[in-house]
């Protein structure tokens, strides 16, 4: 079988595939693909590889529907239209778990940098604004004893929880569609609902999947419930939260910082108002962003097409009515 990758993985996800009898073209990345061409790509092509967040609507599937499975090198799939990968009989895996812990390392690392202003600080060094030794001007806060409630305990809401409780001592209150009483057993956390976990949060972090339920959840009004002493983050997607929202929102002291590893659209533009305020942090989604992550990303993503050569499901099928639908 022919596999088609849109961007270099991992040589160890290329191994994988190479040793299970693929042949395999690799898209040269420093060309950005258009849906035309990946169209085009996967005409002669039995499975794609789809890296990154290049999106895969109705269009694609119309024209793509020979395909026999697509892997995704990432757990969120709100960039595929899964009712048409599924009318189309393709199945289409994620890469979940294994990524769950780096992306929290992002949400953690957020939350201290914002609480100590560290990019803003960082930026006096750089900019030849080290002055003096201040003694009141520009204070951070401490996270120590500190509620942090987390929007989504699933996964990686669960490997945030656990760290801010271990290493801050922090309590954690959470909202999900319902109780998640698997986690309540390896976290102490209460579950709360959406508005007190407005309320009560000194640190209130995103970890829901993007849907329309959570698309701009985190609106005007959302931020005018929260504490002014509030820190905001989100490392799912950037439509979870209203950015025009969250600027005014910060520029008026409704909350006191943000930290965000996505923003809408992806790449933010160097000169937005969020990154000219001294209790903001932007990351260029970097959740996953280490080696060892994203090696098992890409071993992940080729186990699930070997599956397919094989003749199985895929393990980690995102659509798995496609295979009642066959
Ligand atoms: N920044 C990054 O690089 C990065 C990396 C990995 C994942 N992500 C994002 O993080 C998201 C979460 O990943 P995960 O593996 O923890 O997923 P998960 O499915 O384990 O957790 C999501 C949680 O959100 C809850 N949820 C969904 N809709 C909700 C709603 N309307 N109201 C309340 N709770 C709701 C679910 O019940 C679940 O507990 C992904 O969907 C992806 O968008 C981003
Ligand atoms: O959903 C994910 O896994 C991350 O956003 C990486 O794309």
């Amino acid at each position: 079988m022919k596999v088609f990758i849109t961007k270099k993985i991992p040589q160890a996800g290329i191994d994988t595939l190479k040793e299970a009898g693929f042949e395999i073209s690799v898209h040269d990345e420093s060309d950005k693909l258009s849906q035309q061409e990946l169209i085009k790509a996967c005409q002669d092509v039995d499975l794609l590889l789809n890296v990154g967040q290049g999106k895969l609507d109705s269009t694609f599937f119309s024209a793509c529907s020979h395909l026999k499975g697509i892997a995704l090198t990432s757990v969120g799939y709100d960039h595929v239209n899964l009712d048409a990968a599924t009318k189309a009989g393709v199945p289409v895996s994620n890469t979940p778990d294994v990524l769950s812990d780096a992306t929290a390392d992002i949400a953690f690392l957020l939350m201290l940098a914002v609480s100590r202003k560290a990019f803003f600080r960082a930026n006096q060094v750089l900019n030849g604004a080290w002055a003096d030794f201040e003694f009141t001007k520009d204070l951070g806060i401490e996270l120590y004893g500190k509620t942090l409630g987390i929007f989504g305990l699933g996964r990686i809401g669960l490997s945030l929880a656990r760290k801010a409780q271990a290493a801050y001592g922090m309590n954690i209150i959470y909202h999900n569609r319902s109780r998640n009483t698997e986690a309540e057993k390896l976290v102490e956390a209460t579950y709360v609902n959406f508005d007190t976990l407005l309320k009560e949060s000194d640190v209130l972090s995103v970890h829901t999947n993007l849907t329309p339920e959570t698309q701009h959840r985190f609106n005007a009004q959302a931020f005018q419930r929260m504490k002014d002493s509030a820190i905001f983050i989100n490392t799912a997607r950037g439509k979870i939260h209203h950015e025009m929202d969250l600027t005014e929102a910060l520029r008026t002291g409704e909350i006191w910082g943000a930290g965000l590893d996505v923003t809408d659209p992806e790449p933010m533009q160097a000169d937005n108002p969020l990154l000219k305020m001294s209790s903001v942090c932007v990351f260029p989604h970097i959740g996953s962003a280490t080696i060892e992550t994203r090696t098992q990303m890409a071993i992940l993503a080729s186990n699930n097409l070997i599956a397919v050569l094989k003749g199985n499901k895929m393990p980690q099928v995102v659509n798995a009515d496609v295979y009642k639908e066959k």
